[in-house]
């Protein structure tokens, strides 16, 4: 997009304004109210029914302002105000609950200084402007770490205001751009977005010229991409103040906010004021411009504070005299009190069991309090949560038994067998990432009458969201994290125990509309014992996002980009390693490719945008096959349920009785019917999908039958499969989004002359495309390529010796070719049960065609694979596994 692009929004927006406060001055003068009143009228429906629309609105957020007005946060608003007029960046802690999120925005956007402002937009060479008029800032950005937040968020400060939200009405001030939705307006003056999409902005636009204000919003969590955020707006602000070789902004000022309920602002201000970082500044250092000493909002060190503490007072320290009045000004803010009290409750001895535990606790709690009190679980992954789904189910389904009228009537009236007289209803419903977003959005509907809500969450509504109706909250003290070991290229994903911090988030869900309560499932010891705050991912993560974010805006020196935290020196070699293997980094150079640059843009990891790109170079039903391939694995939980463990799929394997003619027929007939075929038709119809020697063209077949047009009741086909019908759903959402992308010769790779593009009808044809998706694949995940251990070259020698084989590695049936790591086929994978009993399945090998002998060792066994992740629970598992040939590898130029 070009600088100017971005500006033409901002004259629609000017004019929608106009129009905007010129209707509203006119409804807001009581001697228009009469005309008003005749206007409507003899309006047509449909306007009528835009201006019953709009006093709605009107009515709900007058409705509104009383409860904002309660909000602790409000007495604040002119301070908020007066801080940010006075510094570049405003650190403001507030507890949970407190009001920032919905209110700082609101407070701040009717400043001058968040006014849209005409500037010259391009500058010669030498500097001097060019003419072509434009406008800089405008809006305000709140940044969000996940969807959910900043789509409830908008909705929520959309209707405080009285406005529509996004897209649906070009006159809507408040809107929100998350990954695959930009719902956002000409006149938008507030946006929540999600730190991601922040930094695809950035690609667009690095002086973020559609912006007056930046806030970024619980950066206590400290995920990979608020880093990198923090740096570039630091760049911005440097820029402005001449420390840079240019400003993009004109001079036309961004003001920054940084906002959390529970970090350590320390570091933050630290790092804004260039504390420790920059040259220490001449004999007038800590002088202002008039000489003065420079003032508390000119620069206060962050002292931290502590309920009974006050804000830091003006700072005379020596270290932060160094900073001086070119820096970068940051001011605080602290606003004291929550609105409603909520009470921590610990227990008393250590648990055992979290899930009997949290479900005693539930049950205590649905059986003795009373309505409105609905109930959020925080459990550490997707499947604990299934699995206390299904108990809730179960009690659900007794209380229904239970409270149905006794069919004997000797037995006693309920309420004299200990139970209350009637107790409401449940409704449970489970939240995680993969969730597809309409599911997610349950939460936020309104409760059925007599009924209370569980709802079972992986840390996705730990920080920012109000759900409503929430009086209780039940904390596991769990969560799952992720640990990246870059010299093994090997994931951890454990669940492990939470920070203090995240405790305290979890806790501030409840007593948001009311007092409420915390039920911690450890006891208090074990609180204290915790970490105080939440470690910065940066530090544990693989980097290759990155690194390729960086170099994809230009910062060739990564280690000289302003980084919050340093990340480890080993972590970026080895990002930096496996960007060169993906060919988004010139090797003499390590500037970023043009592939590069197609893949910062695409919003998958790199792995997986790297093999969308290589698609793109075949015809077009390849690169749809890629395209399913790839939804799938950008979710973190794969798509085939546990078979024994849920009870629907336990009751849809139970053969109906036409079925269990046809197998008795077939017997009769002397055709074979498996044992497992005979007693679980979930496990033989996931068989049709299974791809003897590939999780990918598994899960490819799985999304195929499911789209098709043939597939009428898609909900019953998963049930049938024992495939999630949520996960599938998502699957849909993101296939639609990249089919999109793809779609734009802005992705499109020239496809080298020895490219076979032809395409082969029948047999011959499926097997050649299935051949062409799995190099695509091998674009992306050749250097996780593994061979037979009994192959790799360690072990080859000791045999060739004579001597017993030492390899380490010698239990693994795999070794990894570029980093010799011992590796084992996850229990998911359709390569698992393949290794213990070779050969057990019928169908054909579509997969390795007619080369299965080149391909299969003595064994039975693939001789290599490649997979799409390593993960170590109890060993090293390859998950997403699929059988390759090393000459495909070859022929494309790897492991030359
Ligand atoms: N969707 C909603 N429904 C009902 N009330 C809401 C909603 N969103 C916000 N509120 C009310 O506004 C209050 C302030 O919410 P806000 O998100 O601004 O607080 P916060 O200080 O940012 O909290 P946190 O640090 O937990 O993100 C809530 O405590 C709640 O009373």
């Amino acid at each position: 997009m070009s600088n100017l692009d971005i500006l033409k929004p901002m004259a629609v927006k000017r004019k929608a304004e106009e129009a905007f406060t010129s209707r509203r001055t006119q409804r807001d003068d009581p001697r228009d109210a009469v005309s008003d009143n005749a206007k409507v009228s003899n309006m047509p429906p449909a306007g009528r029914t835009q201006d019953a629309q709009k006093s709605k609105l009107r009515d709900r957020a007058t409705a509104l302002l009383k409860t904002r007005q309660q909000l602790p946060i409000w007495p604040h608003a002119e301070e908020v105000r007066q801080k940010v007029r006075e510094n570049d960046v405003l650190l403001l802690v507030g507890e949970t609950g407190s009001g920032k999120s919905t209110q700082i925005p609101q407070f701040l956007c009717s400043e001058k200084w968040c006014q849209s402002l005409p500037v010259l937009t391009s500058t010669t060479s030498n500097g001097a402007q060019k003419g072509r008029k434009g406008n800089i800032g405008g809006r305000i950005a709140i940044l969000q770490p996940r969807r959910v937040a900043a789509t409830s968020l908008a909705t929520r400060v959309a209707q405080e205001i009285g406005t529509p939200l996004g897209s649906s009405s070009p006159a809507s001030t408040v809107g929100y751009s998350v990954r695959f939705d930009n719902n956002v307006s000409p006149s938008t003056k507030i946006k929540f977005l999600t730190d991601g999409m922040l930094l695809q902005e950035l690609l667009r636009d690095r002086w973020l010229r559609e912006y007056s204000c930046v806030i970024v919003d619980e950066v206590h969590e400290r995920g990979v991409n608020v880093d990198l955020v923090l740096g570039f707006l630091r760049r911005i602000l440097e820029a402005g103040r001449g420390a840079g070789s240019e400003d993009g902004r004109q001079g036309v000022p961004l003001k920054i906010v940084v906002m959390s309920a529970t970090a350590d602002m320390g570091g933050i201000h630290d790092f804004f004021a260039g504390v420790g970082d920059l040259p220490v500044n001449g004999s007038n250092a800590n002088e202002g411009q008039n000489g003065h000493t420079s003032s508390q909002s000119q620069n206060e060190e962050w002292n931290g504070f502590s309920d009974s503490e006050t804000p830091a007072k003006q700072d005379t320290s020596e270290e932060n005299k160094r900073s001086s009045n070119d820096n970068i000004s940051v001011g605080s803010c602290y606003i004291k009190g929550r609105q409603y009290p909520v009470t921590t409750h610990y227990t008393s001895t250590p648990t055992t069991n979290l899930l009997d535990t949290a479900m005693d606790r539930i049950i205590q709690i649905h059986q003795h309090t009373p309505l409105p009190g609905d109930v959020l679980v925080f459990l550490s992954g997707q499947e604990m949560i299934e699995n206390l789904e299904s108990l809730c189910h179960t009690y659900a389904s007794s209380l229904n038994e239970q409270q149905k009228p006794p069919q004997q009537p000797s037995l006693p009236p309920r309420h004299k067998r200990g139970y209350p007289q009637k107790l409401p209803g449940l409704q449970i419903l489970p939240l995680f990432a993969s969730l597809p977003t309409h599911l997610q959005a349950r939460i936020f509907q309104p409760t059925p009458p007599f009924t209370r809500r569980i709802i079972l969450s992986t840390n996705i509504a730990e920080t920012s969201i109000t759900v409503p109706g929430i009086r209780h909250v039940i904390d596991t003290g769990k969560h799952k994290s992720r640990l990246f070991r870059p010299g093994l290229n090997l994931d951890t994903l454990l669940s492990t125990p939470i920070s203090q911090s995240m405790a305290k988030q979890r806790s501030g869900r409840a007593g948001r509309e009311a007092p409420g309560h915390c039920y911690r499932l450890y006891i208090e010891k074990d609180y204290w014992d915790l970490e105080k705050d939440t470690k910065p991912e940066i530090l544990q993560t693989n980097l290759a996002f990155l690194v390729l974010t960086l170099k994809a805006h230009n910062v060739d020196d990564v280690l000289d980009f302003p980084l919050l935290t340093r990340p480890p020196r080993r972590s970026l070699e080895a990002a930096l390693e496996g960007l060169l293997n993906l060919d988004a980094l010139d090797p003499d150079t390590s500037n970023i490719t043009d592939i590069g640059k197609k893949m910062a843009s695409l919003p998958v990891r790199p792995d997986l945008a790297r093999i969308l790109l290589e698609s793109s170079k075949h015809s077009p039903d390849i690169v749809e096959g890629v395209i399913d391939i790839v939804s799938a694995l950008s979710l973190e939980e794969g798509i085939f349920l546990p078979v024994h463990s849920n009870k629907r799929l336990q009751s849809a394997a139970k053969k109906s009785s036409q079925e269990l003619l046809l197998d008795k027929q077939k017997k009769k007939s002397g055709e074979d019917v498996s044992d497992d075929e005979e007693s679980n038709p979930v496990e033989a119809a996931r068989r049709q999908l299974l791809s003897r020697h590939s999780d990918h063209l598994t899960l490819l077949n799985a999304i195929q039958a499911y789209a098709s047009p043939n597939t009428h009741d898609r909900r019953a086909w998963c049930d049938q499969h024992g495939i999630s019908h949520r996960a599938m759903s998502r699957i849909m959402d993101v296939r639609k989004q990249l089919r999109q992308m793809m779609g734009s010769k802005r992705f499109q790779l020239a496809a080298p002359s020895n490219t076979n593009t032809v395409t082969l009808d029948g047999a011959l044809g499926a097997l050649q495309k299935r051949e062409t998706i799995l190099k695509c694949l091998i674009a992306g995940l050749w250097p996780n390529i593994a061979i037979l251990t009994s192959l790799a070259p360690s072990q080859t020698q000791q045999g060739q010796a004579g001597s017993q084989p030492q390899n380490p590695n010698q239990r693994a049936p795999y070794t990894t070719l570029l980093t010799s790591q011992g590796i084992h086929v996850h229990p998911s994978s359709v390569m698992f049960t393949q290794r213990d009993s070779p050969g057990r399945r019928k169908e054909d090998d579509n997969t390795m065609g007619g080369r299965r002998d080149a391909a299969v060792g003595a064994s039975g066994m693939p001789r290599a694979v490649i997979f799409t992740d390593l993960i170590y629970t109890s060993k090293p598992y390859a998950r997403n596994v699929s059988a390759v040939e090393l000459g495909w590898v070859a022929d494309m130029g790897k492991l030359s």
